[in-house]
């Protein structure tokens, strides 16, 4: 489901808070100076497997000789890639924490120059520095300001920043032990030379917090905090569906502020609604009980997608999920089909059905045809034209219809896809509207949980067959 805008990103970024306290500025003067973060990962909430793939690295630094010894090379990059506020600077310093290394934070923004040479000079500084005061963490934040895509034949100012960092990362010494961190909210647009093996070539996928892991975030920001007996950080965390670690740790922080404000010794709950007032009236007009609406309806969106996929049985799903990610607000992912070139009649209609779920759930539930169903409908389009015009299979009969003709046949094109997609999307009404209880239990458990795997949704439909 990709629907409406961006609305969770117009939130000023909170100052991170317990990050800052912890670090302690070594040459508070010098510009590009390093720090001695004092964050470990348990200061990073959720998010196991990342720290699991980072630990590789720590132990690396930690006693490079023992990976050394068996000719492993020492891993010079890694990409965190993913929308803001999730955790990828806190991650960054983590590592550095965890194996006392020296700390550059760095934005890529802060290497655009006007003048030609001087970014790339930059750069040379800030390895030259990161080499003297190994074991070192160089975190490059907003890395697609220096790395994208460079063009042909231009040799500006920027193409010269980014082939000094290219430079820099080839020549490393083998045991130099500086690890370079890359942060970006768009892989797409970076440089494929940055990407290569031997440079940026881990890339590590960072989401938005589902309710597990925001529950846990919350956890971190108010393990200092004195609160009251009856805030019920669950519940907080049920309600902050679509926030990121960034927002969270601003609510816990503006929570304290009210307390301090109200000469409270404890925070309570009234602190915290208000603080969460607060933090959304950041993210323009949006109140509790809208984003509460737009969750309720993702989430039969995505049921609808995920009955109807399990039942028609084609391309078996992964993983159902209703954490926005991207453009999309909830998306359903299912096992791409195995090197598949060859498609049956009934097995693109079933296509069809299980992209036409989400709409169809959505018009039962809510008597409503929202703009959600826009991504859906237009690959429905695409394969019930393809059906028309490129494989037979309507009544037009057995030819493939291109160029002069298919200006010439438009409107019996028109009418033909029509048909199959009107008879797919009563069909899958029809399926909804038969299994209406599992469709109300998959979509409470996803509006619950926010996000569901493949033997959840078995036992679920199992669970309700059985009552
Ligand atoms: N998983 C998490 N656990 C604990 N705190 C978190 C987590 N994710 C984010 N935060 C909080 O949000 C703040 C902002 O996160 P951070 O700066 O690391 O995000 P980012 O992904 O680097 O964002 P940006 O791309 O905007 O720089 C952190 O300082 C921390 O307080
Ligand atoms: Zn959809």
């Amino acid at each position: 489901m990709k629907m409406l805008n961006n609305f969770f990103k117009k939130i000023n970024k909170p100052v991170p808070v317990f990050a800052q306290t912890k670090m302690e500025k070594e040459n508070p003067n010098e510009d590009s100076s390093s720090t001695k973060p004092k964050t470990t990962f348990n200061d990073v909430a959720g998010l196991d497997e990342v720290k699991e793939e980072l630990f590789e690295i720590v132990d690396f630094m930690k006693s490079p000789q023992k990976y050394q010894k068996m000719g492993a090379k020492i891993p010079k990059g890694v990409l965190f890639y993913g929308p803001p506020g999730t955790g990828k600077t806190l991650l960054a310093s983590a590592v550095a924490g965890e194996t006392n290394s020296s700390f550059f934070n760095v934005t890529g923004s802060e290497f655009v120059e006007k003048y030609v040479g001087v970014g790339a000079k930059r750069v040379r500084t800030l390895f030259e520095k990161a080499r003297k005061e190994a074991p070192s963490i160089i975190f490059i934040d907003e890395i697609d300001a220096i790395g994208a895509k460079r063009h042909l034949e231009s040799n500006n100012e920027k193409d010269q920043t980014l082939n000094q960092l290219l430079v820099e990362m080839d020549g490393f010494n083998k045991d130099s032990n500086v690890i370079i961190v890359g942060a970006t909210n768009r892989l797409d647009l970076l440089d494929e030379a940055l990407l290569r093996p031997g440079r940026f070539d881990r890339h590590i996928h960072i989401g938005a917090p589902n309710y597990h892991t925001r529950h846990e975030i919350l956890k971190v920001h108010t393990q200092n905090k004195p609160l009251d007996k009856s805030v019920d950080l669950e519940l907080l965390a049920k309600k902050t569906h679509g926030f990121n670690g960034a927002h969270l740790s601003n609510i816990a922080n503006e929570a304290a502020i009210f307390a301090v404000r109200d000469n409270s010794d404890i925070i309570t709950n009234i602190h915290f609604d208000k603080a969460l007032e607060r933090v959304i009236a950041g993210l323009e007009s949006k109140n509790s009980q809208l984003i509460e609406k737009e969750k309720k309806i993702v989430s039969y969106h995505e049921a609808g997608h995920a009955l109807i996929s399990d039942m028609l049985g084609i391309c078996p799903i992964q993983k159902i999920s209703i954490v926005p990610r991207g453009e999309a607000l909830g998306y359903v992912l299912q096992l791409p089909d195995e090197d598949r070139y060859i498609y049956t009649k009934d097995e693109l209609i079933s296509k069809i059905k299980i992209l036409l779920a989400g709409k169809a759930s959505e018009e039962i539930i809510f008597n409503h045809k929202s703009t959600g169903a826009k991504d859906d409908l237009k690959k429905v389009t695409e394969i019930a034209t393809q059906m028309v015009c490129d494989y037979g299979m309507s009544d037009l009969g057995f030819m493939t219809i291109d160029g002069n003709t298919k200006t010439f046949l438009s409107s019996q094109i028109q009418k033909e896809t029509n048909s199959i997609v009107e008879t797919c999307y009563k069909e899958t009404l029809n399926l909804l509207n038969n299994n209406i209880n599992d469709l109300h239990v998959v979509s409470k458990f996803l509006f619950d949980k926010e996000t569901m795997t493949h033997e959840e949704l078995k036992s679920l439909i199992k669970k309700e067959a059985v009552n």
